[in-house]
């Protein structure tokens, strides 16, 4: 990873006055500078540089840059370098290491950190009024109801005041005239204070003690190590990685929380307050640009001692970062699979080995390779196996629906049914657990059997009643629902086949009408903060049965919830996935793990149709040894990863024949490697998203061998994609679609 790093070898004559400097745009190479006289710019340093008609923030990447001579009265002055803190080595390092091992341009991968948002120019002065004088000679209604809101004497926002008041502009300008109220500048909001340390330490069961030793001694070598902290659902990791963060903040460093779904974080910031006296910073890509701004430029002096964030907070430019948490390293969330494909959890590893200092993976459910790599001991195991407060983990049965089916057209069989009915009458709750957003995965014509697809993907339309729409899951397209079919016109013929969570509410409603009920799903979130506040009714006990997709499956702690029932436990195992049965373990202990948290005992259902299945076996003896053992054999029988390297190329075009044609030539052209096999051009599982159509080929390869270095030489000699001819390069596939 030091191939681009400045070549600070080279004798330090005097300043040849060039620079090259990485432009955020969809390229590897740098470009090269003069600088302006009077002005110093060493690697790292954040500058504004002219790039075709255009200006753009870069950055320099080297110093003393020494470009071919036939340019030099070519180029351009850098226009300005900017006042913000240079990016570090260990950054710029990150930037060259993912751009080579992704194959994604090193400038997009800048891009990445240069998230500050434009400059939106001094920050605006807000102004506040206050009572001062007295009354006005002529009273009028509105005039009364603002000197009310004001008699405090303090000093209130002036458009919100307004605003509260219901009174004009020119109300509040006549009271000023008249000595009443005055207009003074608000005062600067406060930042906000450090998070304490000590503010307020739990008490530590005896098994927690052990792991939060290992956490804090950890943090305080502050060196590059990897710790696994593998704990059961209920065991308290959070609190028990909050000793590493604390230790951390201790020592003056920044420590980084990496979360999967930052949109379901609000309990997290919360317990984050309660053990630290204040909420984090956090980092995501829905914060207003003015916050963004804020935001970055505090994690960049240093002043955010700890930031929660998205996988993209692993690109900002930490002052002093000296810790790394990855809080459930086994989500498929951090995989990010547009623009560059990265993996926010290995790229975690990579920046904490750049920086050389400590990085925590939580999970109750490590990935395969994490656990592979506990195993063999490169990752230190910090072991939590049992729940805390001696709460049990949940019992766990399978329903066999070829034996104890629902009624026709209904999805919860009379053995869940009655469970559920028991335990909203004793005022616990109860989750009904599917993942498929919408109504109905498939709408279907009775009369002439006509289906409902898309019309440029290659996938069926989702009814979605609470919209009164079908919509596609991949492009988003949608129609309103049909009176009639438009195929044969017969009225009235449209029926749903299968269910998704909305219908499953309605069933839930029949079935137990004075239940509360409340469906989660990621398309019915119109806000973060709607989002938060929902969860908050759940927490607090307003709902009795709760029906959620994978959403729910994640992190929550709701104390009244004691039963899951998992809809239907196959639905993730049918879909050619090599990590097919990996994610149904993973997903079905996080989403049953939500049960029995506080007080009694939680139970799980599976509906299944196979509950010989070695996960469903797995699942009910709660033997995490027996899924681990099975899976990590086949893996080293077949070479599947962590014991073999996998990389996927998806070839995508506006018509068939050209897509297959170039899958094809490139098939062609790959270098013979006997560790290697590319396997395919085959039809992608989703052969047509938003009209264009796709072919994918897999390479896999032997664990030692030098996948992305394949791939460059490769691709090197391929045709240049031309037209809509568009070139995917995913190492460490994690969707196979
Ligand atoms: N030492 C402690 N003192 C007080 N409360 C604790 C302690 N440890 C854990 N808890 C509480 O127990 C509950 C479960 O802990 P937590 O959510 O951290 O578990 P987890 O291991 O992260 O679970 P999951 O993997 O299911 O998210 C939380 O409400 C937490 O506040
Ligand atoms: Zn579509």
């Amino acid at each position: 990873m030091d191939d681009h790093s400045p070549r600070a070898s080279s004798p330090p004559t005097s300043s040849t006055g060039i620079v090259d400097v990485l432009v955020p745009v969809a390229l590897d190479h740098t470009y090269s500078y003069r600088v302006p006289r009077g002005v110093e710019l060493k690697a790292g340093d954040v500058v504004c540089v002219p790039l075709g008609p255009r200006e753009v923030v870069g950055v320099v990447w080297a110093e003393n840059a020494k470009p071919e001579p036939r340019l030099h009265n070519r180029l351009k002055d850098v226009s300005e370098k900017l006042d913000v803190p240079p990016l570090k080595g260990e950054l710029r390092a990150l930037v060259d290491w993912v751009s080579n091992y992704t194959l994604s341009a090193r400038g997009m991968v800048l891009r990445m950190c240069l998230r500050m948002g434009e400059d939106l120019g001094p920050e605006r002065v807000r102004m506040g009024m206050r009572l001062v004088g007295p009354p006005p000679q002529r009273m009028t209604p509105a005039r009364r109801r603002l000197i009310e809101l004001l008699s405090d004497g303090l000093l209130h926002g002036k458009s919100e005041a307004a605003k509260e008041a219901g009174v004009s502009a020119g109300v509040v300008d006549g009271l000023v005239d008249e000595g009443t109220l005055t207009v003074e500048a608000m005062p600067k909001p406060l930042v906000p204070p450090a998070p304490d340390p000590s503010y307020a330490v739990p008490e530590f069961s005896r098994q927690q003690r052990t792991a939060v030793d290992g956490m804090r001694a950890l943090a305080a070598n502050g060196t590059f190590h990897v710790a696994l902290l593998d704990g059961v659902t209920g065991s308290g990791k959070t609190e028990v990685y909050f000793e590493a963060v604390a230790e951390t903040i201790r020592r003056g460093k920044q420590s980084l929380i990496l979360m999967p779904e930052i949109a379901l974080t609000g309990q997290f910031l919360d317990r984050f307050a309660r053990r630290f006296g204040v909420r984090p910073l956090e980092w995501h890509s829905e914060l207003t640009p003015r916050t963004r701004q804020r935001n970055w430029a505090a994690i960049a002096s240093g002043e955010a001692p700890v930031v929660v964030g998205a996988r993209s907070a692993l690109f900002m430019p930490y002052a002093d970062l000296g810790l790394i948490v990855v809080d459930e390293e086994h989500e498929q969330a951090y995989k990010q699979d547009d623009g560059a494909h990265y993996h926010a959890r290995d790229m975690a590893v990579v920046r904490a080995h750049v920086a050389k200092i400590p990085v925590v993976l939580a999970s109750a459910t490590p990935s395969v390779e994490t656990e592979v790599n506990a195993r063999k001991g490169r990752y230190q195991r910090i072991a939590l196996p049992s729940r805390f407060g001696g709460q049990h983990m949940p019992h766990i049965e399978a329903i066999d629906l070829r034996r104890e089916a629902p009624p026709r057209g209904r999805f919860i069989s009379p053995r869940l049914a009655e469970q559920i009915r028991f335990a909203v009458e004793r005022r616990e709750q109860a989750l009904l657990f599917l993942n498929r957003r919408g109504y109905a995965p498939l709408t279907l014509c009775r009369a002439c059997g006509h289906r409902f697809a898309c019309t440029i993907c290659d996938a069926w339309l989702v009814d979605h009643r609470f919209r009164q729409r079908l919509v596609c899951h991949h492009c988003g397209f949608s129609m309103p629902r049909p009176h009639a079919c438009p195929n044969c016109a017969a009225e009235e013929s449209l029926v749903a086949v299968g269910p998704g969570v909305e219908r499953l509410q309605e069933e839930a409603a029949q079935l137990f009408p004075d239940a509360r009920t409340m469906v989660l799903s990621s398309d019915l979130i119109t806000s973060i903060e709607t989002m938060r506040s929902e969860l908050n009714e759940i927490a607090e006990g307003r709902v009795d049965i709760i029906i959620g997709t994978q959403l729910v499956a994640k992190g929550h702690h709701f104390p009244r919830l004691n039963l899951v029932g998992v809809v239907d436990a196959d639905l993730g195992l049918s879909n050619g996935d090599p990590r097919a049965a990996e994610r149904t373990w993973q997903l079905l202990n996080q989403v049953i793990g939500r049960a029995g948290r506080d007080q009694g005992r939680g139970v799980g259902y599976l509906q299944t149709h196979q509950p010989e299945h070695p996960v469903m076996k797995a699942l009910v003896a709660c033997d995490r040894e027996a899924f681990y053992a099975s899976e990590i054999e086949m893996r080293e029988k077949t070479g599947y990863p962590p014991f073999g390297r996998l990389a996927g190329l998806i070839v995508s075009a506006g018509d068939r024949p050209t897509a297959e044609g170039f899958a094809r030539k490139l098939a062609a052209i790959a270098p013979i490697d006997e560790r290697i096999k590319v396997l395919g051009p085959a039809e992608a599982p989703l052969a047509v998203i938003k009209g264009r159509y796709r072919f994918r080929l897999l390479v896999k390869s032997l664990r030692n061998v030098d996948v992305s270095e394949y791939l460059r030489e490769w691709l090197g000699a391929a045709p240049k994609t031309k037209g809509n001819l568009k070139l995917e390069v995913d190492v460490d596939p994690q969707s196979f679609l």
